[in-house]
């Protein structure tokens, strides 16, 4: 059965369709099980030459932040986390954390997981899928969302609260969505999405010391957070120098904490050139947002990054965005406005941003310039 065939009916906003490609009205499809093996890889999945991954990128070097030593209470370390963060947020908003106290075994079992659902049939995976305009569910390639400069992976992305409204979000969400068979599954990534909301609250500590804004500021701020977890399956790819498996871009949640496999592919724009993540598995990545980029009233930058793809072996990513409740307002404190550094941003709730993402805007390096000037022609 042939594979990818030109796309089918204009989803809207996100389709900029040449007549060629509706001419046969076929269903477009990214069976990765089969694309992978094909020696050529279709006109909507390169990239502009601009776009495209450049041979033998530097290695991004910097030290990864022990957060054992932050927790201990050690003043001397203390102090160091906080420089160190402050140093990487204000320059290209990325760092790493290692003695996380995050258990080996769950980040084991949520990458051996992450094999599992992918590996299955296409229809079997294809339960999950994602609605257009919605964000959680599965997803291969975006076929049905976008039209051109499509990303070479698959996802599955869903909601976790820390609210105990809904104890078990995750959990539940699996076993609704494809059946009591995957209780398992949803209970490893609901504990892992556990072990992340914990880490990222951690962390919202470690940078509302760096800002000078205290421990408690931010933490209270996300307390009761509706986060998405993400799942990022990237099929081998017989023309990696064509494609990308995620597109440069800024997340524009608040809080990222990446775990990547030993494969490599993640890449951040420093220095006015893309740089390796060289793999760490004891490490998490971290990287702020665009929302925590408002919330610092544009002290800390949002991390520009893009995910590339190879033709030897499948790359996995566990992506946790920590974002606020979506009715929350998001304002930066007080101490970090003043004459010197006026408000940046307008305020904003998560929901609006999020929305204007799924239904009105690909997300990329300039989200957030994007959505500032589309809510202010909305209100004039
Ligand atoms: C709120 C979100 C939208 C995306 C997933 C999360 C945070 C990152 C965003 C994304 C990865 C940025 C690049 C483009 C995107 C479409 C993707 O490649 O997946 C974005 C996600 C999305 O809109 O689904
Ligand atoms: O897979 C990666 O390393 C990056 C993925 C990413 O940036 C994302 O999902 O937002
Ligand atoms: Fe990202």
């Amino acid at each position: 059965m042939p594979i990818i065939m030109p796309t089918c009916e204009r989803p809207p906003q996100f389709t900029t369709k040449t007549k060629a490609q509706n001419e046969e009205n076929r269903p477009l499809v990214f069976d990765a099980s089969i694309l992978q093996f094909q020696s050529n890889i279709p006109s909507e999945f390169v990239w502009p030459d601009h776009e495209k991954p450049c041979s033998g990128p530097p290695e991004l070097v910097i030290p990864p932040i022990d957060l054992k030593a932050f927790f201990s209470g050690d003043s001397l370390a203390i102090s160091n986390a906080m420089e160190q963060v402050n140093l990487a947020c204000k320059k290209h908003g990325f760092f790493l954390v290692v003695n996380h106290g995050i258990d080996s075994e769950l980040v084991a079992k949520a990458h051996k997981y992450m094999d599992l659902f992918f590996g299955m049939k296409l229809s079997e995976k294809q339960r999950a899928q994602r609605k257009i305009g919605e964000h959680c569910g599965y997803a291969s390639s975006f076929t049905g969302r976008f039209s051109s400069k499509l990303p070479w992976k698959e996802t599955l992305s869903f909601r976790y609260c820390a609210d105990e409204q809904f104890p078990n979000i995750v959990e539940d969400y699996f076993v609704n969505v494809m059946g009591e068979d995957f209780g398992q599954l949803g209970t490893v990534y609901q504990e892992y999405c556990e072990a992340m909301s914990n880490l990222s609250l951690g962390i919202m500590e470690l940078l509302g010391m760096s800002l000078g804004v205290g421990r408690e500021h931010f933490r209270e701020f996300f307390e009761e957070h509706d986060s998405i977890m993400r799942l990022n399956y990237y099929p081998i790819c017989q023309k990696p120098d064509q494609t990308l498996g995620t597109g440069p871009h800024c997340d524009p949640t608040s809080l990222t904490i990446l775990h990547q496999d030993h494969v490599g592919g993640l890449q951040v724009f420093v220095d006015e050139k893309w740089h390796d993540v060289t793999p760490n598995t004891d490490a998490f990545v971290v990287n702020i947002g665009d929302t925590f980029m408002a919330l610092s009233n544009g002290i800390y930058k949002s991390c520009l990054h893009r995910a590339v793809v190879n033709n030897k072996t499948v790359r996995k990513s566990l992506a946790f965005f920590l974002s606020p409740k979506m009715d929350k307002l998001v304002i930066p404190p007080t101490s970090l406005v003043n004459q010197n550094t006026p408000r940046l941003y307008p305020d904003f709730t998560w929901s609006s941003l999020l929305e204007f993402t799924q239904k009105h805007y690909r997300a990329d390096m300039k989200t957030l310039f994007a959505f500032t000037e589309w809510i202010s022609q909305k209100i004039n």
